[in-house]
């Protein structure tokens, strides 16, 4: 280590993520000193309860970091030197749109993932190509982290429109899933597996899992678990997993039998089982009406509690999550230098073998100083190919769609999705989608 310290700015402070993200950076001190942090939003009352919360936070446990929040780009992105990209364009508002609206139709309501996931992706670019350009302009030696979603989607648009921008997409999803792997194994987390991974974001398989110390392989004892539990733990370890959570990691018992081979990443059965998702689902409840109750809900008491009590003492953030774990592992990586493995969505160039050069895939990447070296990792399977096919040609459109602000590219994009059954539903859905995304859309022709 040469003694330098980091600065760093949280774009989107007022994240649900932002408090234990800043939790876990302060307990990585000794692993990676940082002399500042800033947050960014373009919310300023939402920020503001994060950020006085975690004004107090930063004087009691770390004082000798500079910390301020603002809604300036230029004082927000000038002097760093990592870019942590955690914004929801719209917010929960338009999440919640991005659900009920395809549910309205009959079709899967996510996210990420189907109409919703697509509309949301749309949203993003422009505010993350904007980022970009702030931190090019004001930090152009900074890296950014990004994990506003939808990644694949972000990923496309970044790849065409700023290709030599200093940015990686990253996921948490697999390394959740590989942390419940370590623990049916008997490990004692995802630092303890090695693994070989391909697909999509949100789109992937396991080819190979093993006790990183030993290399014994894992895959039989796992697919034996799997099948019957999925990817579900319980006891302890699930104590405070919701609702909703509980059903997905479930259900993986059934994404895994439609190919034994390998292992699926948890959100496959919104592809392989989007009518049995949507029956299962209540139009007028969805996931982000479970997040507004339970998590939006407990992080912003929680600040309200630190700032009337004046003290940080005991905060819910003094657990680590994997998620802030997993994002300090990768600025630390990057600033020493350090070549571990993580995911990373990229460019495919070869990298699983039987796709497109040019594609967007998420597979295992060296990093370090200067940024990622993707793995090779085989041979996609016909049944995954043909899969990914499919959902990175809609990707692509959704992008072609920003570009040429066309209506078509964005209705090609919803009917070839594998979780709209029809054309004519697809064009429904979108024209519902359309006025809803007046302020963040271009305007599609
Ligand atoms: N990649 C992953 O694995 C992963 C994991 C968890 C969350 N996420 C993503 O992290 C992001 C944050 O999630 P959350 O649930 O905490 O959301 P949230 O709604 O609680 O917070 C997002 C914040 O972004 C702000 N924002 C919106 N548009 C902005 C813009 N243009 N500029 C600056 N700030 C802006 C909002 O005001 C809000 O404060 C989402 O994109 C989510 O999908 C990704
Ligand atoms: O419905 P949400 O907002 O709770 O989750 C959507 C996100 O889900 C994944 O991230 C999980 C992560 O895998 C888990 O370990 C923990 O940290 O919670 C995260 C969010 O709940 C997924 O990777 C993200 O892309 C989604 O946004
Ligand atoms: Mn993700």
């Amino acid at each position: 280590m040469d003694g330098k310290k980091y600065s760093v700015v949280i774009a989107g402070g007022g994240s649900t993520f932002t408090p234990g993200f800043v939790l876990d950076l302060i307990k990585s001190q000794d692993k990676f000193p940082m002399r500042q942090l800033k947050f960014y939003d373009n919310d300023a009352e939402r920020q503001k309860k994060i950020g006085e919360a975690v004004k107090i936070i930063m004087k009691e446990r770390a004082p000798q970091i500079k910390f301020s929040y603002t809604t300036d780009p230029k004082e927000a992105f000038t002097d760093v030197d990592f870019v942590m990209g955690s914004i929801r364009v719209g917010k929960y508002h338009m999440r919640s749109l991005d659900e009920k609206i395809p549910l309205k139709y009959g079709v899967n309501g996510q996210e990420t993932t189907g109409p919703g996931g697509m509309a949301y992706g749309l949203r993003s670019i422009p505010a993350i190509i904007q980022i970009i350009d702030w931190m090019q302009e004001y930090s152009p030696n900074a890296w950014m982290i990004n994990y506003s979603n939808t990644i694949a989607i972000v990923a496309e648009a970044c790849r065409r429109l700023r290709p030599n921008a200093k940015i990686i997409n990253i996921c948490d999803m697999p390394i959740d899933d590989m942390d419940r792997m370590a623990a049916i194994c008997g490990l004692d987390s995802w630092h303890d597996i090695d693994f070989n991974y391909y697909g999509l974001n949100h789109f992937g398989w396991w080819k190979e899992v093993r006790n990183k110390k030993t290399g014994e392989d894992l895959m039989p004892k796992l697919k034996e678990y799997v099948k019957d539990h999925g990817y579900w733990v319980g006891g302890d370890y699930d104590k405070d997993t919701e609702a909703s959570w509980e059903a997905t990691f479930k259900k993986v018992a059934d994404d895994y039998k439609m190919d034994p081979e390998t292992l699926p990443n948890n959100y496959m059965q919104y592809y392989y089982f989007p009518q049995y998702e949507v029956a299962n689902a209540d139009p007028k409840h969805t996931r982000t009406d479970e997040i507004r109750e339970h998590r939006q809900k407990i992080v912003f008491g929680e600040c309200e509690r630190i700032v009337k009590a004046g003290t940080a003492k005991n905060n819910i953030w003094d657990i680590s999550g994997l998620h802030s774990e997993y994002i300090v592992d990768i600025i630390h990586a990057i600033a020493y230098n350090t070549h571990e493995k993580f995911l990373a969505n990229c460019e495919n160039n070869g990298a699983i073998s039987n796709m497109d050069p040019d594609s967007i895939v998420e597979v295992p990447a060296l990093f370090g100083a200067d940024g990622i070296q993707p793995m090779a990792t085989g041979k996609a399977g016909r049944f995954q190919r043909g899969l990914m096919m499919e959902q990175q040609t809609c990707e692509k459109l959704v992008v072609d769609a920003y570009v040429e602000h066309s209506y078509q590219k964005m209705l090609q994009a919803f009917a070839l999705n594998k979780t709209v059954p029809d054309a004519s539903v697809a064009k429904k859905i979108l024209d519902d989608m359309i006025p809803v995304n007046a302020p963040y859309w271009p305007e599609l022709k």
